[in-house]
């Protein structure tokens, strides 16, 4: 690594990302020389309909597929390419959560084992029961009252919260959020975004928020960057992206704002 690698306010780039799935008249182009960069402290709103790209390039930066083309510096760290310890060790750094955490749960499986599965990534001899406690106060649910239970007894937005506090007990440096608040109601879906912005504010957390809404993206989000067909159109200041959008993608986005929150 050189030294001018290392941006002091970037916690995260990439550079010309690329995803191709498929061949010849298949083939579909699902991140398009993508660079986009993750100021520490922030949240970043990555933002585009179905289909453009925004999940495989979520996937593409936690290590969960290989790229086509182009690289992921993390921290000043070529990650681009790290398998077998080294990828366990960037996932203590760098965790997600996702849209359905019904489909993370193991069914049968108390809260308890499932939070367990975190501490495979951490030191030995690290207390995981005193760890699992504060993580779960830290996104406002009751360890005693929560641990034994199984995914079915929980709401959908105590099940996205204790996800969120399995993601938060390796105490990562970026969160990555794929539409970990598009199946909650309305007013836990508030409840979800305020905690997210708590890890900004009180622990310096880094953020990519991933979703299809603007209105969700702009509630949030410091910085918005507007993804269409693999690649991103626009980025910015979020105030910036919603108050004078550039791109007609994003103005077209911006125009189902308002219907998006009369149906919701
Ligand atoms: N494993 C795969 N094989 C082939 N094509 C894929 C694969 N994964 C994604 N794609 C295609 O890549 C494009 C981008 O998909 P992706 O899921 O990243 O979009 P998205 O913006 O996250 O959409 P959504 O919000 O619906 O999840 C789509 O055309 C999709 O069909």
């Amino acid at each position: 690594m050189s030294a001018e690698d290392r941006q002091p306010d970037e916690l995260l780039r990439t550079e010309g990302l690329a995803k191709v799935f498929g061949r010849g008249k298949d083939e579909v182009r699902a991140v398009d020389g993508v660079d986009l960069a993750l100021a520490r402290g922030e949240v970043t709103a990555l933002v585009g309909q179905s289909g453009s790209g925004k999940s495989t390039l979520g996937r593409l930066l936690l290590r969960l597929m290989d790229p086509s083309a182009g690289r992921v510096v993390f921290d000043g760290r070529d990650v681009t390419a790290v398998r077998g310890a080294e990828r366990r060790d960037y996932w203590r750094e760098v965790q997600a959560v996702f849209q359905d955490p019904f489909a993370a749960f193991h069914q049968y499986r108390r809260v308890e084992a499932t939070l367990a599965t975190a501490l495979q990534l951490m030191p030995s001899g690290t207390d995981g029961r005193a760890l699992m406690e504060a993580s779960l106060a830290s996104v406002g649910l009751d360890a005693a009252e929560t641990l034994a239970k199984r995914p079915h007894e929980l709401s959908g937005g105590q099940r996205q919260r204790v996800m969120l506090a399995r993601a938060l007990m390796l105490r990562p440096r970026l969160l990555i959020a794929d539409e970990a608040t598009s199946m909650l109601d309305a007013s836990v879906r508030v409840t979800v975004l305020n905690l997210l912005a708590d890890l900004r504010d009180e622990r310096g957390m880094t953020v990519l928020f991933v979703t299809h809404d603007l209105g969700q993206a702009y509630y949030l989000a410091d910085r918005i960057a507007v993804m269409h067909r693999g690649r991103i159109v626009e980025s910015g200041p979020a105030e910036r992206i919603v108050a004078e959008p550039e791109h007609p993608y994003t103005r077209s986005l911006l125009a189902d704002v308002p219907k998006l929150h009369r149906t919701a």
